[in-house]
């Protein structure tokens, strides 16, 4: 396989982290609240300013980068989202899955399935972006009980990063304890082809840098600490399992070892950026999973990615190509059957 090699088991941290967290009393939210516009104002007897209500947003988006509305999914409301799913089917999945653009049909693979609709489920945000089908799928991947979300949330859409990684939460209060993130990303490292497949080695959190964190806010310890660590976000353990199974397949040709990063998107990356991005060793620039590591580190889950590189990222500007959300799905569909392979067997070896 490509890359640099995977080192020693890591597992201890994540590990128990979250179980002692859970069992905690909920800390008091309301004290941790940052200002609001116009609070704080008026000192020395000037009256507070207040402006007036903004006019509310669309349905499904919810105010931007506000931290005090991130209160509105208590640990309490993701709890009753998971006890929604819970009577409603009879799979007790250990093993929670993002599928990314293009990457869906691996949830049609499930036996016994049980489909719950974004729409249906309360509380739940739906998706809005072509090549995710919106649904959570409930059901069984080598005899390993999983659930798979058939779509993601993306910050472009409208959301808050804290909205975009609830379903994380909610999969941590199915009993979840491995958490897999598939994306489709641009491939900057000049050794990837389209078509290739990167394990997600590290991230670089540029969102993060800025302060935009899915954590951000009022921190209920029943999830997990307010200081989470990310060295090690991406389980060492994990990585050398998806490793073993790449050489029994022997598709190491096509498998890189990298670092991903996630940009706000919509649009694609000027020449410019992604010339920064690859002078900062970045191998596969995406919008997504970031933000949805953070979140399920936060919570104790065991966490392993993958990018399909479904396009080449140019740096030159003497060129005609151009990203396109069609290439990127349709190198979803090419590779389908391959990563399916590769996802069912990795469970079985992970909690088979
Ligand atoms: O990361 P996933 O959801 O796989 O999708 C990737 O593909 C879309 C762009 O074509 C963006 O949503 C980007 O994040
Ligand atoms: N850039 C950003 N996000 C992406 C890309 C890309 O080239 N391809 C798929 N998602």
């Amino acid at each position: 396989m490509n890359g640099t090699s995977a080192t020693a088991s890591a597992s201890a941290h994540v590990n128990g982290r979250a179980n002692g967290h859970l069992n905690r009393k909920a800390n008091g939210h309301a004290h941790a609240h940052a200002l609001g516009e116009g609070e704080g104002e008026g000192q020395a007897g000037a009256p507070a300013r207040r402006k007036a209500p903004p006019s509310p947003p669309p349905p499904h988006v919810a105010a931007h980068d506000e931290a005090d509305e991130q209160s509105s999914y208590t640990f309490e409301i993701v709890d009753e989202v998971a006890n929604f799913l819970l009577s409603r089917t009879v799979v007790r999945p250990t093993v929670g899955i993002i599928c990314g653009t293009g990457l869906g049909s691996l949830a049609e693979k499930l036996e016994d399935k049980a489909i719950f609709k974004y729409e249906d489920i309360p509380h739940f945000p739906v998706s809005s972006v072509e090549g995710h089908a919106g649904q959570l799928v409930f059901g069984r991947l080598e005899g390993v009980s999983v659930v798979c979300m058939q779509g993601r949330f993306h910050y472009y859409e409208g959301y808050p990063l804290w909205k975009c990684c609830m379903p994380v939460r909610v999969m941590k209060l199915l009993g979840v304890k491995y958490f897999i993130a598939t994306n489709a990303a641009g491939g900057l490292n000049e050794r990837y082809k389209v078509g290739d497949i990167m394990i997600l080695r590290d991230h670089v959190n540029f969102m993060g840098f800025a302060g935009n964190n899915p954590l951000r806010g009022a921190n209920d310890d029943r999830f997990g600490p307010r200081f989470p660590p990310m060295s090690k976000a991406y389980d060492p353990e994990l990585i050398d399992v998806a490793k073993s199974v790449v050489k029994d397949m022997n598709i190491g040709d096509i498998v890189h070892e990298g670092v991903y990063t996630c940009l706000g998107g919509p649009c694609y990356e000027t020449q410019a950026e992604l010339r920064l991005l690859k002078l900062l060793g970045i191998d596969a620039v995406g919008m997504s999973t970031v933000h949805e590591i953070v979140t399920a580190v936060h919570c104790g889950l065991r966490c392993f990615a993958f990018s399909l590189i479904s396009n080449e990222c140019v740096t030159e500007y003497n060129t005609e190509a151009e990203a396109n959300h069609e290439e990127v799905m349709d190198t979803g569909k090419m590779r389908a059957p391959i990563l399916q392979a590769l996802v069912a067997e990795f469970i079985k070896r992970v909690d088979g």
